[in-house]
């Protein structure tokens, strides 16, 4: 079922084309990597969705309507945008209770919700002592107030640590493979994202570049390993046994496709052969993100 629609949405500010011509959906159930480059036009484009910015056509919708028609948009779409600013002498629970009488929520929503993003027991704490990483977990509970099934979040990763990225990895994947919940999440690194989402989406520019399911965009047929060895007249034959395709490249230098940098160690150990250099070479997704961003 499709939640979120944008169909050939464009914004410019001034002479800028923040965003031109994207269209792409988002199905329920499934986590979209919106990725691009800073300026790339993924704020723009979740700021129409959101209702906060008026796009010069095409549109955006969630749930087959614009976001302002919704009679009550926070049981349906949570939202995180970047830089949400918090009143530093509130405590985190009060934040939320705030948010709940605003919407028309019960107030055990702001318990409810903090528990769901580990914060349970820094209810009572001021926001002003709470580092970046619990703040962004504080935005995302107050996206979660109105148990919605559609999430629009705009680089939720910034500024959390490894452990956090972790964290709100198995979030998002809960959400929508468990819950149901269709989830929108943009960032420009792709690293934060790519264990993560099942399908991505990449603007540049303001444009499309490339969107299709993370499983199209990594196995369509580059990624390799690359393997230097002091024996590939033993190691090669012994990686075709075991159903690699292997190319060489070079004297001492091969080329294999179907197995992974590990499942090439291990072949190598039982073989005896000693290796001297093994490098997974880069997905399709990884290169396209590469040539956009510089980003390694
Ligand atoms: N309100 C505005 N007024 C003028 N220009 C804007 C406005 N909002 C965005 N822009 C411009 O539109 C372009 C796209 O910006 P946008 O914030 O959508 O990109 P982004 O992909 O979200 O980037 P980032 O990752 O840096 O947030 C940029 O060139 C930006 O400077």
């Amino acid at each position: 079922m499709t939640a979120i629609e944008i169909r050939d949405l464009a914004k410019s500010f001034g002479s800028v084309k923040a965003v031109d011509g994207v269209s792409f959906t988002v199905e329920a159930g499934s986590v979209t990597g919106y990725l691009g480059p800073n300026g790339a036009g993924k704020t723009t484009t979740l700021r129409c969705l959101l209702g906060l910015v008026t796009p010069d056509s095409g549109e955006a919708l969630v749930d087959g309507r614009r976001y302002v028609t919704l009679p009550q948009p926070v049981t349906e779409v949570g939202a995180v945008l970047e830089a949400t600013s918090f009143h530093p002498g509130r405590t985190a629970l009060d934040h939320l209770r705030i948010l709940c009488a605003a919407a028309g929520l019960p107030d055990e929503r702001a318990g409810e919700s903090l528990a769901m993003v580990g914060l349970a027991d820094v209810g009572d704490k001021r926001v002003g002592g709470f580092s970046l990483g619990m703040r962004q977990r504080l935005a995302l509970s107050s996206a979660l107030l109105g148990r919605p099934k559609i999430f629009i979040l705009d680089e939720p990763a910034n500024g959390l640590d490894p452990a956090g990225i972790e964290w709100l990895r198995g979030f998002l994947r809960h959400l929508a493979h468990d819950q149901g919940a269709a989830v929108l999440v943009s960032s420009h690194v792709l690293a934060e994202v790519e264990q993560t989402v099942d399908n991505v989406v990449i603007i540049a520019r303001g444009r499309l570049v490339r969107q299709g399911s993370l499983a199209e965009l990594t196995t369509n047929g580059d990624s390799a390993v690359r393997v230097r060895a002091s024996d590939t007249a033993t190691l090669g034959p012994a990686l075709e046994a075991a159903g690699a395709k292997v190319e060489r490249v070079e004297d001492g230098l091969l080329r294999v496709r179907g197995l992974d940098a590990s499942a090439v160690g291990q072949i190598a150990l039982d073989q005896r052969v000693v290796l001297t250099e093994v490098t997974q070479e880069r997905s399709d997704l990884q290169k396209v993100f590469l040539e956009l961003t510089g980003e390694r």
